[in-house]
């Protein structure tokens, strides 16, 4: 799996005459993407990733394109999108919007170290500053709306116990969320999203980050607490692995200063970091989408993950 849209070479080559790329020379089908339809190009100027937006429209593009183009132009390693010669970084190929973006070197890292998440901290942390300035607004789509939105639509499907647990957790991250703690996080374009398989790694060298469509404005804290919740943890039973919390958190701290506000909040946004990829998950085990072609990725790992941060005290941010 999938290319969703096929393309072929002859497709691209009057297509991509807009941009100032040259002559098209190759371009390969991803099989492993799960949302888009994704492309390696090669062109006379290098090599790039082309992808076809299956689910998201022209009128939600803006908000991702030009947050990888500004933080790439503030040294940020993640894809830098290709404008073409009207200055648009979102085109229509086969009637669906398009982009072409700079490919990033290496391969994900799916068996972390604590060298490996030591470099995630800092570049996230980087990105966080870089992103202060980012002029559009977006919220967190998957935030506290959605929660509430989401979840009367998976109770009919889980067990009693689950159920329990998925609305006393709702109920204890409004609390939270309406909190003086909370109300100090600060907040910017976060990605929301930097599982292991989000980021790129040639040996130890991060190579960039990558897949920025669950991105929004929400609280820098919530980004690290999601990325915690995957690189750190040990994948069968979700307990975080102290010494890869440790590099991740340090490194952090020493790029972007965690704050005693953010320490308040750190075990509550672990377990706002859990539920959130929980009740996702739920939602598309449940009810997936028309035509849905994948397996849906496993709910109870998350739900176990949430149980082990509410029961465990959380190590601290520094
Ligand atoms: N900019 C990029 N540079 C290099 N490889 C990329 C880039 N973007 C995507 N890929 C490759 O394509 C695969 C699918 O991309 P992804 O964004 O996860 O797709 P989807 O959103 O459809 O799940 C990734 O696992 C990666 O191997
Ligand atoms: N990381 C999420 C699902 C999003 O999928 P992605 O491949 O686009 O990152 C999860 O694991 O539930």
């Amino acid at each position: 799996m999938a290319v969703f849209t096929p393309v072929s070479l002859e497709d691209v080559t009057q297509w991509i005459t807009q941009f100032p790329l040259g002559r098209a020379l190759e371009l390969k089908g991803i099989s492993s993407g799960i949302e888009n339809s994704n492309f390696f190009l090669t062109t006379e100027r290098g090599e790039y990733v082309l992808t076809i937006f299956e689910n998201l429209s022209f009128d939600q593009l803006p908000f991702y394109l030009n947050l990888m183009r500004h933080l790439a132009e503030r040294g940020i390693l993640v894809p830098a999108p290709v404008a073409n010669d009207r200055g648009e970084l979102i085109t229509a190929l086969h009637g669906k919007p398009a982009a072409i973006v700079s490919k990033l070197d290496g391969r994900s890292q799916m068996d972390p170290q604590p060298v490996h998440c030591a470099a995630v901290g800092a570049m996230l942390a980087r990105m966080h500053l870089a992103g202060q300035d980012y002029p559009l607004q977006q919220p967190n789509l998957r935030g506290l709306a959605w929660w509430h939105e989401t979840t009367p639509k998976v109770l009919p499907y889980i067990p009693e116990d689950k159920a329990h647990l998925l609305k006393a957790e709702i109920h204890y991250q409004e609390t939270f969320a309406a909190c003086a703690h909370y109300r100090q996080l600060q907040v910017g374009p976060v990605h929301a999203d930097l599982f292991r398989n989000n980021v790129m790694f040639d040996g130890a060298r991060l190579t960039g980050f990558f897949d920025f469509y669950f991105a929004g404005c929400d609280t820098w804290l919530f980004d690290v607490a999601v990325t915690v919740n995957d690189w750190c943890i040990d994948l069968d039973t979700g307990v975080l692995d102290a010494a890869r919390v440790r590099a991740l958190l340090d490194a952090y701290h020493a790029v972007r200063p965690f704050t005693s506000a953010e320490q308040h909040a750190w075990q509550a946004m672990l377990r706002a970091g859990a539920l959130r990829f929980w009740l996702s998950r739920l939602y598309d085990y449940y009810l997936p989408r028309e035509a849905e072609m994948l397996t849906p990725h496993d709910p109870t790992h998350f739900e176990r993950i949430l149980r082990e941060r509410i029961a465990t005290p959380a190590p601290g941010l520094y």
